[in-house]
């Protein structure tokens, strides 16, 4: 193979040539990300990490490997996501390699992502902003006569993140919020999950005899994310037999329930009978697996590198002056100011921290993979890859291609000689900057961002997440002064599927009169 192989001329790490276990080895050491990097400014953008894979560090070509075309296929990396039930491998939105099933499956659901919708969930998200607050403040906000405790931030972003997942789907938070701890191991068993699958991709029979092997389930210890599998069923049955009802109504009010993601799914189902209830867990299931770790992952982010940043943060907080909006009077501390939506994005300093945020550690860090279709398709040549105006030559069908996001995100061609810096100003008009200048730079900044995927395999709860990143940030910037418990230090990133930061350690104190 290492002889004959068309992507021989490809340059790369000795042993990726001859097997994935290369591949393996780095993604389980959790520093794949620091890898590429460096791999890619030794030997250009194309580099060979696999036997038949090559990473990417290309944005022009996104618009052609991630079209909507479809004819871009997503490669068997992906399988080790699907649930295997009663002996079957069940594909979801995110594991379908076939575009059309993948549209199919897409279509009833896909109305309810869009930013109307999800403008509509936000007294759900409300309500578990309220409570995050007022967890903190219980537990850890220093008052006029106390100071505040250190503690690990990023934990409590976690435990919101699956909470809002829990409201927005169920009416109901998981309570991870209210009892301070992974009292069910779910998120625990999530992470486990994100790792396996992070490596077991590269080699895809390894899945079929560990995860997908009925002998091996025999064995296997149900909990974690099995039990979160029967609490949605359960949740979905409760709602079919009205049995969830009052626990809706009780939320305070008269007024009809406010309409979730379970009542969404609902109506599709009513609306199109074919649709089956193993359908509904798969979507109920995908707010869980691809919503919560990722949207943490991007509040951690725009928090702590805005707090690391001199003058980031006192700019987001003049920003929220600016737009008259205050800290709430001491008095009403159980009641929060929460930033409204429509307030938030008319904050171009706030866009510019979670845009600038998201570029710089995207939540998903390892490589999207897509198999190259018939007719091949043209890449550099390795040779001039250095060097101006270089050749192409063709790679055939069948070779993988990766683009990751955390590459392509800090391509200096794009993002310029700071691209491995942390600078929100990117986002907003330079000074003496024209203002066509500014459009051309943002439509290119735009065009490369493969923060949340690209094309007809584009992240679908992207507004879902983002909502929340823009809420939460300017929530805490405007009802607490947040410091770094250890400034002087890095927090730890570790490389996965969904990148996982360890060490946001804060003190907090309420803002406002009279604290
Ligand atoms: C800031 C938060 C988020 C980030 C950074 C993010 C990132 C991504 C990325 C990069 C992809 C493309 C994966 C690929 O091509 O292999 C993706 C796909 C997906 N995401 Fe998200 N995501 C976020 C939030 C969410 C939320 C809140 C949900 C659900 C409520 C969600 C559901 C999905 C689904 C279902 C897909 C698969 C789409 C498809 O293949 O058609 N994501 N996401």
């Amino acid at each position: 193979t290492y002889l004959t192989s068309p992507l021989r001329q490809y340059p790369g790490p000795f042993l990726a040539k001859f097997t994935n276990l290369w591949r393996i080895y780095h993604i389980t050491q959790g520093n794949f990300q620091h890898v590429l990097v460096r791999l890619h400014e030794k030997y250009g953008p194309v580099v060979r990490i696999g036997p038949n894979v090559l990473d990417v560090d290309d944005p022009t070509l996104i618009k052609t490997v991630f079209s909507t075309k479809g004819n871009w296929k997503k490669t068997g990396y992906y399988s080790s996501g699907s649930p295997f039930i009663d002996g079957k491998v069940v594909h979801n939105i995110f594991t379908q390699d076939d575009e059309e099933k993948h549209a199919a499956d897409k279509k009833p659901i896909a109305k309810y992502y869009s930013p109307a919708a999800v403008a509509s969930l936000e007294p759900l998200i409300n309500e578990t902003i309220t409570q995050l607050c007022s967890e903190l403040d219980k537990r850890f906000v220093a008052t006029s006569d106390a100071t505040g405790k250190g503690f690990d931030l990023g934990k409590w972003i976690l435990y919101y993140a699956w909470d809002v997942v829990g409201n927005v789907t169920f009416s109901q938070p998981f309570g991870y919020l209210s009892t301070g701890t992974d009292f069910d191991g779910t998120l625990r068993a999530a992470e486990e999950l994100v790792d396996y699958f992070s490596w077991v991709g590269c080699m895809p029979f390894l899945d079929r005899m560990l995860e997908k092997n009925r002998v091996v389930q025999l064995f296997k210890r149900p909990g974690g994310f099995t039990a979160l599998g029967a609490t949605c069923v359960g949740r979905l049955i409760a709602r079919y037999q009205g049995a969830d009802a009052s626990s809706r109504e009780s939320k305070g009010s008269n007024t009809p329930a406010q309409p979730d993601y379970l009542d969404r799914f609902i109506e599709a189902k009513t609306a199109d009978p074919t649709i089956t209830d193993t359908q509904m867990v798969g979507w109920v299931m995908i707010n869980m697996g691809a919503g919560a770790d990722t949207t943490a992952i991007s509040i951690r982010s725009a928090l702590y590198y805005t707090l690391r940043t001199p003058g980031a943060w006192a700019r987001l907080r003049a920003e929220l002056a600016d737009a008259g909006l205050t800290p709430p009077p001491a008095a009403d501390s159980e009641h929060p100011s929460i930033v409204s939506l429509k307030q938030a994005r008319r904050l171009p300093y706030l866009d510019a921290v979670v845009r600038e945020a998201i570029r710089y550690l995207p939540g998903v860090s390892l490589g999207l993979e897509r198999y190259v279709p018939a007719g091949g398709q043209r890449l550099p040549v390795p040779s001039q890859q250095h060097g101006p105006g270089s050749s192409e030559t063709s790679v055939p069908q069948g070779t993988i291609l990766a683009f990751n996001p955390y590459i392509i995100n800090r391509n200096r061609g794009v993002w310029g000689a700071d691209a491995h810096a942390f600078r929100p100003e990117r986002w907003l008009r330079g000074e003496g900057e024209s203002e066509d200048g500014f459009a051309r730079r943002l439509r290119a900044m735009n065009d490369a961002d493969l923060s949340f995927g690209a094309g007809s395999r584009m992240c679908v709860g992207k507004h879902v997440g983002l909502m929340q990143v823009y809420k939460v940030v300017a929530t805490l910037a405007l009802c607490y002064d947040i410091e770094l418990v250890r400034p002087e230090c890095e927090w730890t990133v570790v490389g996965s599927w969904f990148p996982r930061q360890e060490g946001l350690e804060v003190r907090m104190k309420r803002r406002g009169e009279g604290v």
